[in-house]
């Protein structure tokens, strides 16, 4: 097997069709985090096959959602080392993509990722959530916020949803137990603004791990209180 046919067969199974185009940038960026993963760290996920299922399939499993379609902007919340962000932009060439990442030397591996890629309509940030939101020109202002492994769902609300317009949505990408964490953070989501409409447990292809998609809707304007400073977020949930 080339060290790509594992991502062919499971975009298969998801219904995406790769072009060579799409195929010659997942090899490419495969091949500079390898590369970069040896200076930096970026991730413990190493192997040809579990990139491929663990990072590239399951950023792309989101596109399962009726979300996608028309020009949408999008914010990755603490993207690491691209995910989900730039397998969704190699796919969908029509979102408007903002990484978001704390650690800077992780924005400096993603802007040689999208300079190799030649991805355009997409910028990679150094900052925390928790200030951006708080800026004009990120409030309330993207179509869509994700983000994958960065905080529990009460934590990530106060991060995610400041960024979403009203009727826009905030999706987490959760592993298989979600019962618990949905429930300790219903009060989070309503005090942002923001509504529960849809919980979608999938297995990875090729593989029979299982992972969740939780969707929030944003229902009402967030209080300008939220998000608090001082590591609140993250040290006292709401
Ligand atoms: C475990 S990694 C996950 C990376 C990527 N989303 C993935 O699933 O592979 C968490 C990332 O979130 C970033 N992060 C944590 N807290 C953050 C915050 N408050 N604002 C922005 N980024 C944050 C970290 O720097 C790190 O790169």
């Amino acid at each position: 097997m080339t060290n790509i046919d594992i991502l062919l067969k499971g975009t298969q199974d998801l219904n995406l069709k790769l072009t060579e185009e799409d195929k010659a940038r997942f090899l490419n960026y495969k091949e500079l985090l390898k590369e970069w993963n040896e200076k930096i760290n970026i991730t413990t996920i190493t192997q040809d096959s579990e990139i491929d299922i663990k990072h590239f399939l399951d950023s792309l499993t989101c596109l399962s959602l009726d979300l996608f379609e028309g020009n949408k902007t999008l914010i990755d919340i603490g993207t690491g080392g691209g995910f989900p962000g730039i397998p969704l932009k190699i796919m969908k060439d029509n979102l408007n993509i903002t990484l978001l990442d704390s650690l800077n030397k992780r924005i400096n591996f993603l802007n040689e990722v999208i300079k190799v890629l030649d991805l355009k309509g997409i910028k990679a940030i150094h900052g925390r959530a928790e200030e951006l939101s708080r800026q004009t020109e990120y409030r309330e202002n993207f179509s869509i916020a994700i983000s994958r492994a960065v905080a529990s769902l009460d934590t990530l609300s106060e991060y995610c949803l400041p960024f979403v317009k009203v009727g826009g949505h905030f999706i987490a990408m959760k592993g298989p137990d979600i019962e618990e964490e949905l429930n300790s953070s219903r009060n989070a989501i309503k005090l942002l603004g923001g509504n529960v409409v849809e919980t979608k447990i999938i297995t990875l292809p090729e593989s029979d791990i299982v992972h969740s998609l939780i969707v929030i809707e944003k229902i009402r304007q967030t209080s300008q209180k939220y998000p608090r400073g001082g590591g609140k977020p993250r040290k006292n949930p709401l």
